[in-house]
């Protein structure tokens, strides 16, 4: 008998249960697991105090990220420079230690392969297809970009995979997300995410897996992929995933830590299966249009609360829940911002490229194509451009594109989570609003008081050129909108 269809959740999933407990729980194998400063020196210490070690420390890697400060990282004489705020000096410091006491591959902050934990794992070639991926951080569902099932664990999990390379977890329910159409010119992934988080909600994922299905996806580069699933969090799923395919293996071929030889061959023997059966079932199907889609921001403080940029600032009394309505109403009072709004009115004084939602290559040449030639508008106070590693960094400055940020009145920076969040020094001021290429536009994610409109590369570098929100489409060269993505991915490796 033929057995029975799955989808490519299920594939991974059944690979890797060890053990399925009568309550339904089940002991599951982690392939991989990322360790940043913030979430691992508890971990640590309470190994240290209960005698135990890391039970693979080869299939765990560490690279700090968030603490950091992206200015010069050491002096003329190349020593490294001391990190000003405490807590954030003692998390690297723990971290700088912890990982050569447990036998942990550790990238320095001074490494060129040092960058965002989610960036630096695809980069490296670490994170792989049909692997469990997991980090002490909600935006390991990145990784479900090149078809890993990735997901974010709290600290004592940390404890628990460093410890035992298990994890003990139930079996999650699956949502498709299939997206018909293509994707207008100048419609990024960050765009498509956007949109699909307005459509989806931050509730409608809850507890699931989504896999991003459709043409779209399959024409999508990895950056573009690693986009889109890094937000699938966003929507309250535990990952988002798409099926590997050849663009998979051709980004990964070759990387550092990528499987060689005979060892490469079997593996993409096996990716290749993985993909969703026709006829398997999932528990949910949400269909989107691509065609439909504009250049997409937030007005709210909710990832949800998105809006196409010809569209007007909503009307909390326009919601039909009447919890949206007030948590509207809140969202539009912390933001300065009168119902009817038109979008492209909004002023800003801060843009943020970066994060490891879009820090990689494609991001910032999507963002240079707006820049080139162009300067920042005189009301926009602070610009920074921060690649997501020191690979891409590298690759940038190679191809000119940190000459065309600082051309256009950006500040160039080192590597590191950066204004994504208020925990480095890359703050936006109390009361000041920022274009930024993040994730979250929650209340003081980049410093207290501090309104963030999420959009995409190209959406930024426009607001920063005008001033104010601003539709791509109206100032993209036509090269530039008629190559949303990068179509090499070869090229568009570090
Ligand atoms: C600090 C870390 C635990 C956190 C996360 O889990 O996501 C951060 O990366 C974020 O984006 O808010
Ligand atoms: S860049 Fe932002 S979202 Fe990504 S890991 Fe860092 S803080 Fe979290």
């Amino acid at each position: 008998m033929a057995s029975k269809p799955r989808t490519l959740y299920e594939k991974i999933w059944d690979a890797h249960v060890v053990e399925r407990r009568e309550d339904g729980t089940c002991l599951v194998y982690i392939d991989r697991h990322l360790v940043h400063e913030v979430t691992s020196p508890q971990a640590f210490e309470a190994l240290r105090m209960a005698g135990r070690s890391v039970r693979r420390p080869d299939l765990t890697l560490a690279v700090p990220d968030h603490n950091l400060p992206t200015t010069a990282r050491v002096d003329a004489n190349g020593a490294r420079l001391p990190i000003a705020d405490r807590q954030s000096a003692q998390q690297l410091a723990a971290l700088e230690k912890n990982a050569p006491d447990f036998g942990i591959r550790y990238i320095d902050s001074t490494d060129a392969q040092q960058g965002i934990v989610h960036v630096v794992g695809p980069e490296q070639g670490f994170s792989l297809p049909g692997t469990t991926i997991v980090c002490g951080d909600s935006h390991t569902s990145a990784h479900g970009g090149i078809g890993a099932l990735a997901f974010g664990i709290g600290t004592s999990e940390v404890e628990h995979v460093l410890a035992t390379q298990t994890l003990l977890l139930t079996p999650s329910k699956t949502m498709a997300v299939e997206v018909s159409g293509e994707l207008g010119p100048g419609i990024t992934p960050k765009d498509l995410i956007l949109h699909i988080i307005g459509v989806v909600g931050t509730a409608g994922g809850t507890g699931q897996v989504i896999e991003f299905r459709g043409p779209v996806f399959e024409a999508m580069s990895v950056e573009g992929r690693l986009t889109v699933c890094n937000m699938s969090i966003e929507a309250g799923a535990r990952a988002g995933l798409i099926a590997p395919d050849d663009t998979t293996f051709s980004y990964l071929e070759g990387r550092p830590m990528a499987p060689r030889g005979s060892d490469w061959d079997n593996a993409v023997a096996w990716w290749r299966t993985l993909a969703t059966d026709v006829g398997a079932r999932f528990d949910r199907t949400v269909r989107i249009d691509a065609s439909e889609i504009a250049p997409t921001v937030t007005w709210g403080t909710s990832p949800e609360d998105t809006v196409a940029i010809g569209g007007i600032v909503p009307d909390p009394a326009g919601f039909s829940d009447p919890s949206k309505q007030e948590a509207a109403a809140k969202s539009l009072a912390y933001m300065d911002l009168a119902p009817g709004t038109p979008m492209q009115d909004v002023a800003i004084e801060n843009v943020f490229i970066g994060s490891c939602t879009n820090s990689r290559i494609e991001d910032l040449r999507a963002a240079a194509d707006i820049l080139r030639g162009r300067r920042k508008a005189d009301g926009v106070k602070w610009a920074i451009a921060v690649p997501g590693s020191g690979l891409v960094k590298r690759q940038a400055e190679a191809e000119g594109l940190d000459r065309v940020f600082t051309d256009a009145g950006f500040e160039w920076r080192e590597p590191g989570c950066s204004a994504c969040l208020g925990m480095n020094p890359d703050k936006v001021p109390p009361g000041e609003r920022c274009a930024s290429t993040s994730n979250r536009n929650f209340v003081g994610r980049q410093g207290p008081g501090a309104r963030t409109h999420l959009m995409s590369p190209a959406m930024a570098a426009a607001a920063a050129v005008t001033g104010h929100l601003t539709d791509v489409r109206e100032l993209a060269t036509p090269s530039s909108v008629d190559t949303p993505f990068h179509p090499n991915p070869h090229e568009s490796s570090p």
